[in-house]
């Protein structure tokens, strides 16, 4: 029996402040799978990726990642954590800079130096190994991001709003290239984001959730096909899924059964 990649079971995460940032929140993530948590600021998506990241801890509930705790050594060798921000060390060129998770792994110089050029190379970016991030555009530095992410060869990439800083016309070409790494390397991804367009274009699944406290309001599956391209964005598939996610968010009733296309979207609602 094939196992979930990620298990998350009945988690809560209670500040000491009394602030309930998750609530009760389950969820399963099969090897391979691009889910997205999608919601209002304040509904706990940064938490959660923060405990699966082993950053956080929860109050009560398990959170498992191959079967391992997040702050397992072994299950931090398997994930990569991409952040909003690129946080790349500006005294240190591209090349470096991707070549950073490895270093601090002990691997050498050589050996890094040719992986952080593979890196480089799945991201669009050869040719660029000697910049330094000072000379590069807001969507080439989290090129730079998503390269060092993918340098250790993770099994699990965590993302959290990483292009949410990122003009919109950015934003879509590195949604596609992220689709392109995803489908090559197999890597299971969670993706953050406030944005339900880029929601439904990337996941197979949308993680709908609602805040105060934090909880999971609905998973909505994508019935489209990999490998996706900009036809999926005219499509009325996308529309109606784009609209069923802002029903959801904004506390209406689901669409009712006669607007929905043929497949049934609502996948589970928790009770
Ligand atoms: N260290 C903390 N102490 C107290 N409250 C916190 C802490 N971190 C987060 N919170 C609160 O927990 C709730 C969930 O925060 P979280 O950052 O996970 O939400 P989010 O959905 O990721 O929001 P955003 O989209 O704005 O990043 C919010 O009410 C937030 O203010």
């Amino acid at each position: 029996m094939q196992t979930s990649t990620i298990q998350i079971e009945n988690v809560h995460r209670r500040f000491p402040d009394g602030t309930v940032a998750l609530e009760g929140v389950n969820l399963s993530v099969q090897p391979g799978e691009f889910v997205s948590l999608v919601g209002p600021s304040g509904c706990g998506k940064s938490t959660l990726l923060r405990i699966l990241a082993g950053l956080d801890t929860a109050t009560s509930g398990v959170a498992r990642l191959n079967g391992r705790s997040p702050s397992d050594p072994q299950a931090r060798q398997e994930m990569a954590f991409v952040f909003q921000e690129p946080t790349l060390m500006p005294w240190k060129s591209v090349l470096n800079n991707v070549a950073l998770p490895l270093e601090l792994r002990g691997v050498g110089v050589r050996e890094r130096q040719d992986r952080a050029r593979q890196s480089l190379e799945l991201v669009g970016l050869s040719g660029r190994e000697g910049a330094y991030p000072r000379e590069l555009s807001g969507g080439m530095k989290m090129r730079v991001s998503i390269a060092r992410a993918l340098v250790t060869k993770p099994q699990v990439m965590l993302m959290d709003e990483p292009f949410g800083a990122l003009d919109e016309m950015t934003r879509q070409r590195l949604n596609d290239e992220l689709l392109g790494i995803q489908q090559q390397t197999g890597a299971t991804v969670v993706f953050v984001t406030h944005n339900m367009f880029e929601a439904v274009y990337l996941s197979r699944r949308i993680v709908v959730m609602t805040p105060h406290p934090g909880r999971v309001a609905a998973v909505l599956e994508v019935p489209e096909a990999y490998p996706r391209d900009g036809s999926f964005r005219a499509s009325e598939l996308y529309g109606r899924l784009v609209y069923q996610v802002l029903q959801i968010l904004e506390g209406r009733p689901a669409l009712p059964a006669e607007r929905l296309p043929a497949y049934s979207p609502v996948a589970s609602v928790p009770a």
